[in-house]
């Protein structure tokens, strides 16, 4: 039997610009404990390679990691034709010959804002030293706070007391939950903010977005009545077709690539 998604695969792939939009972590690549230790499913890297070697077709990822962390683990060489959205849009990447806007944020707003996020995280990674299983990850514009091998009385120790911190001093700074994680940010774009000015740029006639979790979510509401959004996995969504998991996802994209090659 067809899979319940082909009918909707089959109908995007006929649209003429097409934009595929991917989370990374949980949409490509299995989560793990370690996050720069994760990479693509195999399934999932040649099923992008396929696609961006398709007609009229870009593809983009889109993730909450900063964008240097996400051209490791994405395996992404200054040759690739993929797009890169990191820190949940407010970092951006594009192909040689693509010309890229510049960041509208004022240099001396960002040498401030670097300066109190760094004696923030290192606040931060005092308080939580003691808590087992709970760690900081420095990122670009804050910080996510991992408890993914901390007990659940750890974890939510952990998550109050940077809370604490973070309402007393970055109250305007926009907070984030994930799986096991809880992320802080002065920037406050989302991946709403991302597919829209990947779409504009690709003059993308219809997205798909691919994602697993609740910050995907608001990439997802974004979406249009021509688009196709995809959730991996479980959990409340607004998208239109569910995959039970990233090699699933693997196995859609393939038939995307096949589809829009043919
Ligand atoms: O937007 P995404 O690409 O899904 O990024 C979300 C966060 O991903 C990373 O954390 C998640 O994946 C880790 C590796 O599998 C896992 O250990 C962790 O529990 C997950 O929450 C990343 O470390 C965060 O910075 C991203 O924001």
């Amino acid at each position: 039997m067809a899979p319940a998604w082909t009918s909707a695969v089959e109908e995007i792939a006929r649209t003429e610009r097409l934009l595929v939009a991917l989370d990374f972590d949980g949409t490509l690549a299995p989560l793990g404990d370690d996050p720069m230790a994760v990479r693509a499913l195999p399934e999932a890297a040649e099923a992008v390679r396929r696609l961006a070697a398709a007609p009229d077709t870009t593809v983009a990822f889109v993730s909450g990691r900063q964008l240097a962390d996400l051209r490791v683990i994405g395996e992404h060489a200054d040759d690739s034709v993929v797009w890169l959205a990191g820190s949940h849009g407010a970092e951006h990447w594009r192909p040689a010959g693509i010309e890229i806007a510049a960041d509208d944020v004022p240099m001396a707003d960002v040498v401030e804002r670097a300066g109190i996020a760094d004696a923030l995280v290192a606040d931060v990674e005092r308080a939580v030293e003691g808590i087992d299983g709970a760690w900081v990850e420095p990122k670009a514009y804050g910080f996510a706070l991992h408890t993914r091998l901390a007990q659940e009385h750890d974890a939510a120790r952990a998550q109050s007391l940077v809370d604490a911190l973070v309402a007393e001093r970055a109250p305007e700074w926009r907070r984030r939950t994930g799986k096991n994680v809880v992320e802080y940010a002065w920037r406050h774009e989302g991946k709403d903010t991302a597919i829209a000015r990947l779409r504009a740029e690709s003059e993308a006639t219809a997205v798909v977005f691919a994602g697993d979790d609740v910050t995907d979510e608001d990439a997802l509401r974004s979406l249009g009545e021509g688009d196709l959004g995809i959730r991996v996995g479980e959990g409340e969504t607004a998208a239109k077709v569910r995959v039970a998991d990233p090699l699933e996802l693997a196995e859609l994209l393939t038939a995307l690539a096949v589809s829009r090659a043919s």
